[in-house]
């Protein structure tokens, strides 16, 4: 018999099921011994066709595997039928509590991110997770570059996501078309959700962690879950272009591994490996001058002021803020600006990585202490030094280790600029290129939104600083 928390039904094999719901799961039982714990926020949806009931949810075959679509069905008992609505009520209510049901998404796929195959994982394995779940999906495959660019410029404004099916790039130009939108603060208040088949995904694994970061069910179901999250953005200005970074910005031997190794995308991830020992090999120092607003360069001071930060509870999501009116000025970098509390870099360097998000790839935690909406930037000068040290870089680099490295120097920043002192280098913008010439960056809090299943970065830096 049903009880406001409990349906049982008659499964396939012709056996009883229980389904109960706690105030933190599913609870599916054939028999008392083998019973299924699948958390509320991976409940898709439940619905009853004539006298069977449905549950979609998502749940892993073993405790490190990925997620992946299940469907439990089962025949109800004619005593249960007329509680069979409140208890799906119940569950739907719970399995959706504070997110919107059924949103609506804008989803872009594109064919060419990482190993080409994101049109077919978007199909086997991302959209019947989005449509179990009754979400509207608006798809669209890109067909050239800057295609993404043009639909975000004139992208309807009652969409609940964007939904990127590619790596970082394709985020790049969402944000830039949400940039020359006519509205362009209600459109970077749309949040986007990124499913991870590029080659450095490295967004996902700061929203999903590391340990999720491939996994696109999981990745699925923060565009279905995920809660609008504030992020700073980057105002990127090279002459009179200003362009907007959400990500990070390299030159010297970590834009090398990215832009060098495009024909080895064959490899996924590893590719940037690859391309790291090769930098190492070559030891190339980077012709540039490193300009820093500086915040924060004692690397104990910004470590305790992290810590207050991650050790507190994650802050409820936002309001959508009022938001009117065009992008922000330049308040650090625009001409004309004074040069107070501007230090330059003075050593040698080998590369200059700046940006958010603990992780650049699954490899590599280059800003350990990277927080969303801090309203800095994380500046790494890595100082050129002997091979041997940049290999002990290697050491302990997924979990933030260079941090530690004397001759990495960290800096939470308002602004920088580089100026390069030769013609020839590589320049990456959010793993895009970008002509190797003089820059400048600033930061613009909370400009932009993403969703999160978490309210913060997931993963949290915990390399203590050597004795
Ligand atoms: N149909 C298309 N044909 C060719 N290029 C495209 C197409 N659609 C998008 N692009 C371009 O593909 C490039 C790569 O995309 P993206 O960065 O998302 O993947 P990735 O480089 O594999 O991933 P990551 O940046 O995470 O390493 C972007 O510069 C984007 O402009």
């Amino acid at each position: 018999m049903a009880t406001s928390n409990e349906l049982r039904v008659v499964n396939g094999s012709g056996k009883v099921s229980t389904f109960k719901l706690t105030d933190s799961s599913l609870l599916i039982s054939r028999d008392p011994k083998k019973t299924v714990d699948v958390p509320l926020k991976q409940v898709l949806w439940a619905e009853h066709a004539q006298d069977t009931l449905h549950v979609h949810f998502l749940a892993r075959k073993s405790k490190k595997g990925s997620l992946s679509l299940v469907k439990a069905s089962g025949r109800i008992f004619p005593a249960d039928k007329s509680a069979v609505d409140a208890w799906i009520d119940a569950l739907t209510a719970k399995a959706y509590e504070g997110v919107k049901q059924r949103r609506r998404l804008k989803v872009l796929v594109n064919p060419h991110g990482g190993q080409g195959k994101s049109v077919a994982i978007f199909r086997k394995k991302v959209e019947p997770i989005l449509k179990a779940a009754h979400c509207t999906l608006d798809v669209t495959y890109t067909t050239h570059s800057k295609h993404a660019q043009a639909l975000a410029k004139d992208l309807s404004l009652d969409f609940d996501a964007v939904v990127t099916v590619s790596g970082d790039g394709l985020i790049h130009e969402v944000i830039n078309g949400f940039a020359e939108h006519a509205q362009p603060l209600k459109a970077l208040n749309i949040p986007i959700a990124p499913i991870p088949t590029g080659s450095g995904n490295g967004l996902s694994c700061n929203l999903l962690g590391v340990k999720d970061a491939f996994d696109v069910c999981a990745a699925a179901l923060n565009a279905i879950k995920g809660r609008p999250m504030k992020t700073d953005l980057f105002s990127f200005t090279q002459g009179n272009t200003r362009r907007l970074s959400f990500f990070s910005q390299a030159v010297g031997l970590m834009a090398d591994l990215d832009l060098g190794t495009e024909h080895l995308r064959w490899m996924g991830d590893t590719r940037f490996v690859v391309g790291f020992l090769r930098g190492i090999a070559k030891l190339s120092p980077c012709a540039a001058t490193l300009s820093v607003k500086v915040a924060e360069s004692d690397k104990d001071k910004m470590l305790e002021s992290y810590r207050k930060v991650r050790d507190a509870a994650p802050p409820p999501p936002e309001a959508e803020s009022e938001s009117e009116g065009a992008l922000p000025p330049l308040q650090h970098t625009s001409p004309g600006k004074g040069d107070d509390g501007w230090v330059t870099f003075d050593k040698p360097l080998l590369y200059v990585y700046a940006g958010q998000g603990p992780y650049v790839g699954r490899d590599l935690m280059q800003f350990p202490l990277s927080l969303p909406d801090d309203g800095l930037i994380d500046v790494v000068a890595q100082e050129l030094t002997s091979r041997g040290d940049m290999l002990k870089a290697l050491d302990g680099a997924e979990k933030g280790g260079p941090f530690w490295l004397p001759t990495q120097h960290y800096f939470k920043a308002h602004a920088y600029r580089l100026t390069p002192r030769s013609k020839k280098g590589c320049l990456s913008i959010d793993g895009e290129a970008y002509p190797f010439e003089e820059y400048t960056v600033e930061v613009h809090p909370k400009l932009g939104t993403l969703l999160s299943m978490y309210g913060r970065y997931v993963d949290d830096f915990k390399m203590q600083k050597p004795q």
